[in-house]
């Protein structure tokens, strides 16, 4: 947000991190004077540390300021907004980028370039606020997928905590493989298991945040293992795991193919028809005023 022109200010209980955002020219003040100058300034405060600390930040919000997050899992953030910060203008958000490194030197200016940044629209959200985490997304370099929290935790379920958890069983199976097994350890290793190297903290603050669904998902993938398994135990063979899961990945790489429409953010259904938007795969790419730019799949290539 800065790089694109946006007077930014921040607050961290690291010491640390606040030494080297200094260092980097960025202004650095402590959490209530943060918040004080978000109230003078009526700017949007973004809440960016780890779940387990959303309750300290949020017990220290003046009334009725504009806010969002950047929190993995959205139900328990609005569970809490709800609960200690009720009078705040908030509107849920997600970048769906990052790195399995923390502190102020893991994070880049084009960390977002390209990447999803969800939105969370429910009805009865504030669609100025929600223009402003927009607006927040596209100067980031990010696309916007607008969603329920519901929607949103199932969908991260399965696209990023199980794989945050199957990436943990993948290498500790390697690593039990002893020093022979790991120094042979390629590409498939090293992909499969990169972000088992994030802060355990971190990940079972996603993981353990998101439970109720992480089941369903993991559920979902021991199925699907244990039918591998029966199948390679008794035929040998593994094509239908293979070719579903390849099937899948061509999917994802090739993307369905993507027609432009506007969206009226002023209309009376305009929170539907963002939630539409987002649960067809479409994204919102451009904001001018209160008419967002959007880009969805072709009606033949809707799942
Ligand atoms: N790392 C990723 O890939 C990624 C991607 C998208 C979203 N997220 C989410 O973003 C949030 C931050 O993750 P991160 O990777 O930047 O973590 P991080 O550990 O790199 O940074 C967290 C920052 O929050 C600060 N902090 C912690 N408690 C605080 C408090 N009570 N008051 C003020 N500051 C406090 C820490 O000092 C630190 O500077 C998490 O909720 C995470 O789920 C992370
Ligand atoms: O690329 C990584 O290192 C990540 O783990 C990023 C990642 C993910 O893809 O699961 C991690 C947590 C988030 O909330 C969003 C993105």
């Amino acid at each position: 947000a800065t790089a694109a022109g946006a007077v930014t200010w921040g607050a961290t209980a690291s010491g640390e991190d606040a030494e080297a955002a200094r260092r980097d020219g960025h202004d650095v003040l402590d959490l209530a004077a943060a918040l004080e100058r978000a109230v003078v300034q009526d700017a949007l405060v973004v809440v960016a540390v780890p779940l387990p600390a959303v309750e300290n930040v949020l017990r220290a919000l003046p009334e009725g300021v504009r806010l969002t997050d950047v929190v993995s899992v959205k139900g328990p953030v609005a569970d809490l907004v709800a609960r200690l910060a009720p009078h705040a203008r908030y509107v849920g958000g997600h970048p769906m980028a990052g790195t399995s490194r923390s502190g102020w030197d893991a994070g880049r200016a084009d960390l977002f370039h390209d990447a999803a940044w969800v939105v969370t629209a429910e009805d009865g959200t504030d669609l100025d606020v929600l223009a402003d985490v927009v607006g927040l997304a596209l100067a980031a370099g990010a696309h916007v997928v607008p969603t329920t929290a519901a929607e949103h935790d199932a969908a991260v379920a399965r696209v990023s905590h199980l794989p945050h958890l199957l990436a943990a069983v993948l290498a500790s199976v390697g690593a039990d493989g002893g020093p022979l097994a790991l120094a042979l350890a390629a590409g498939s290793f090293g992909d499969g298991t990169r972000v088992a190297g994030s802060r355990p903290e971190l990940v079972l603050a996603m993981c353990q945040g998101n439970r109720a669904a992480l089941l369903g998902a993991v559920d979902d993938a021991l199925g699907r293992l244990g039918a591998a398994r029966g199948s390679l135990a008794s035929t040998g063979g593994l094509a239908k795991t293979v070719e579903a899961g390849h099937a899948a990945r061509l999917a994802l790489e090739n993307g369905p193919e993507l027609t432009g429409t506007t969206l009226d953010l002023t209309s009376p259904d305009a929170l539907e028809a963002l939630r539409d938007l987002g649960s067809r795969g479409g994204r919102v790419v451009g904001l001018n005023g209160s008419t967002a730019r959007a880009l969805t799949p072709r009606a033949h290539d809707r799942p």
